[in-house]
């Protein structure tokens, strides 16, 4: 079922089918109701089992995400500092920086795969902010030949094999060849960075604590290891999430226009669309962003949480789940789930998070998990996703390309933990009124 990357598919229909509780393997079972949320994903609920476990590399030092207790809060400390308030106002630069980048890549192309430039995109953005630069995907032809066809085999491969490649041992399913130049690159950049002092404050900056915070400073290889799962965990996500954004608006000519008026109107002639300081008063924007991450959450089922042994069982959503069983609470379910967004859950209806008459049950909207183990990265994944949106809406028209099959473009999205994704061909234009 996972091979297809349709799991996410199945899941839900045998939820409809079912019911909210469903035994989905000889240990497992998903859970999609509300009530798991907080009593699965919260801070009194469920630990990470034996999934997380079974993927780490025992050679190898462990990432934020494969980490429990007390040494999961003390790393977190450390990237909760990298994405505070504070921190991702120093990150404006360095977005602002790509996404310029980004619109004159495409401007002038008549024929663009979106999907692939807002890859490029959001992998020169992370490669900033974890190593301090590495990719050039955006501006050298070359490197896009070169490098990108590695990455796009290493998130494949490992996505194909394994619900978690964020944990480091997914890195042994890769071929060799691929592995080691990856590997490399990321050691030649982590080491290039440890030895220059950052000009703004990135991410590397507040993981190897160069604030002299923490009573002891965090080893190199750990810091490797995080600075390597931002680029796999904030990277890809970020991309899925605009790309099925800009689907949606071209699929919803009458969303899109609204959505390009609120731009225009927070934006007018001579005003910057990269000023972050409107983002919280535009409620369409915000509300497109969220139906985006409702509709198609680039993480779609998740990484499991497990009972554990000598807990006698938990009670969940009504049910007794004994110890020892691995309980997965996958968002496209909960999303797509009637009772907690109407009308029309399966429609794009931006509308939803504004009008109050259709609010949704906010608790079962879980696009970044929830509780101590959710994305530590949300707010700088929405800030980077309202730039670019008001930056590329307001320069440029879209336009899905002559002949492309809109239809199928959904199907092209594979549930691998994180979503891969088919070209998205449009053509674009330079607006005149707002340039
Ligand atoms: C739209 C974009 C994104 C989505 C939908 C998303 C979603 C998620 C989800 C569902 C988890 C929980 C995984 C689990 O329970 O195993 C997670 C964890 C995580 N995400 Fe994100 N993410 C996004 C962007 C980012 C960005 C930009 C970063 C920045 C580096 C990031 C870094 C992380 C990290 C480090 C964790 C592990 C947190 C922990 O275990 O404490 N993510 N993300």
């Amino acid at each position: 079922m996972t091979w297809t990357g349709h799991q996410h598919i199945y899941i839900k229909q045998a939820h409809d089918k079912y019911g909210p509780v469903l035994r989905t393997g000889p240990n497992e079972v998903s859970v999609a109701d509300v009530d798991a949320v907080v009593s699965v994903l919260g801070s009194g609920g469920l630990p990470k089992g034996q999934f997380y476990e079974a993927r780490k590399d025992p050679k190898a030092p462990s990432n934020l995400i494969a980490m429990q207790g007390e040494a999961h809060a003390n790393r977190r400390r450390l990237w909760n500092r990298g994405m505070s308030t504070e921190s991702l106002i120093e990150y404006e630069e360095v977005i602002a920086k790509r996404a310029t980048q980004l619109l004159s890549g495409i401007a002038d192309l008549e024929l663009v795969d979106l999907a692939a430039w807002i890859s490029y995109f959001a992998f020169d953005f992370m490669g900033d902010m974890a190593f301090g630069g590495g990719f050039e995907l955006l501006a050298n032809e070359a490197e896009r030949t070169n490098i990108w066809p590695i990455i796009e085999e290493f998130s494949i491969t490992i996505s194909l094999f394994t619900h978690v490649p964020w944990v480091a041992s997914s890195l042994l399913l890769v071929p060799i060849a691929s592995r080691d130049r990856l590997r490399k690159f990321g050691v030649d950049n982590a080491l290039r960075r440890s030895k220059s002092t950052a000009k703004t404050k990135d991410l590397w900056y507040h993981l190897m604590d160069e604030a002299g915070l923490e009573k002891q400073k965090p080893p190199l290889p750990n810091v490797i290891a995080d600075g390597a799962l931002a680029v796999v965990a904030g990277a890809d996500t970020t991309a899925s999430a605009l790309s099925s954004l800009f689907f949606f608006l071209l699929s919803h000519p009458k969303y899109y226009e609204q959505l390009q008026e609120e731009i225009d109107s927070h934006f007018p002639l001579g005003a910057d669309p990269l000023n972050t300081s409107s983002h919280a008063d535009m409620k369409f924007l915000n509300a497109c962003l969220n139906e985006t991450l409702r509709l198609q959450p680039p993480v779609r089922t998740n990484g499991p949480r497990q009972v554990p042994s000598g807990s006698g069982g938990k009670v969940i959503a009504g049910s007794f789940i004994p110890e020892g069983t691995q309980v997965y609470v996958p968002p496209y379910s909960l999303h797509l789930d009637p009772r907690y967004f109407s009308p029309s859950p399966e429609k794009f209806m931006p509308e939803r998070w504004i009008e109050p008459a259709l609010a949704p049950n906010a608790t079962a909207f879980i696009p970044f998990s929830y509780g101590p183990s959710n994305c530590v990265g949300r707010n700088l994944a929405k800030q980077e996703m309202a730039m670019v949106t008001c930056l590329l809406l307001s320069r440029l028209e879209f336009q899905f390309a002559r002949g492309f099959d809109a239809a199928a473009w959904p199907l092209q999205l594979h549930d691998h933990f994180i979503t891969t994704k088919g070209p998205l061909m449009v053509s674009v234009e330079r607006r005149t009124t707002t340039t």
